[in-house]
């Protein structure tokens, strides 16, 4: 459902993404692993139109997408989770997860999906609380919880696990693996953390220096030794 085929992209002369290109399968989770500074979360801002691309075309649902701004890329059912979250800490939680509804139409716009409070309890609960009050691990249940409330086609995700504790993981590989599970929704995740890809990845990619170097199914990231590849 998304395909990106030969994106690249400069920060001023230092060229980040070599001929980048990827599948993403409704119904499934692609997991984006390598080192840092590889360049996972500048293709994640290139998808969303954050940044601009020199060359290189993003395609979701076989729509040519790559000259839409990230406004437009929402409203066409694409939701994304940066890294470190960024939720409006002194909005409530729920105001913040009504911001998710703002691009929706009718009454989609106007409630929150009550299987966001199924997946995350914790939102119900902190509901009037202020964003900056939560947790690190309800932050990103929160952000996830946003991203969700537009409903979208495409959920990617920027490192999830990081600096959260190990329960919260747990629970957000569950939403992570239900939501794949439905079958309406194609995942983009990158990660740093194998055995949370490993656990939720139907295929894997991963990047070195910018550049893919190698790519298949989550059931063989064993034996390709993908681990080694992102061992420091
Ligand atoms: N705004 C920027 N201006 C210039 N260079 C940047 C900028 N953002 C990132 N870079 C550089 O681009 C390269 C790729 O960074 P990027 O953040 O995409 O890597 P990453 O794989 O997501 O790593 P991490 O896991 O640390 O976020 C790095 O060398 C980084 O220093």
């Amino acid at each position: 459902m998304l395909n990106v085929s030969g994106i690249n992209q400069y920060y001023g002369g230092s060229h980040t993404l070599r001929d980048v290109g990827l599948h993403v399968e409704k119904g499934a989770v692609t997991c984006l692993l390598g080192r840092n500074g590889v360049g996972k979360s500048t293709l994640l801002k290139c998808l969303m139109g954050v940044l601009p691309v020199k060359s290189g075309s993003v395609e979701l649902e076989g729509k040519n997408i790559t000259s839409l701004s990230p406004h437009e890329r929402a409203k066409s059912g694409m939701a994304y989770v940066p890294q470190g979250r960024e939720i409006f800490p002194r909005l409530t939680v729920e105001e913040n997860l009504r911001m998710g509804l703002a691009g929706l139409k009718g009454k989609d716009s106007k409630t929150i999906p009550a299987e966001i409070f199924d997946m995350f309890p914790v939102l119900k609960e902190m509901m009037h609380r202020r964003g900056g009050d939560l947790s690190g691990g309800q932050q990103q249940q929160l952000a996830i919880g946003r991203a969700l409330a537009m409903r979208p086609k495409l959920l990617i995700l920027d490192e999830p696990t990081e600096g959260i504790q190990p329960s919260i993981i747990k629970d957000i590989e569950r939403v992570i693996q239900s939501l794949a599970k439905r079958g309406d929704m194609g995942i983009l995740l990158v990660e740093q953390y194998y055995d949370f890809a490993h656990t939720l990845a139907d295929y894997y990619v991963v990047m070195q220096r910018g550049e893919v170097i190698k790519s298949g199914p989550g059931s063989e990231m064993e034996a390709e030794n993908v681990q080694g590849l992102l061992a420091v």
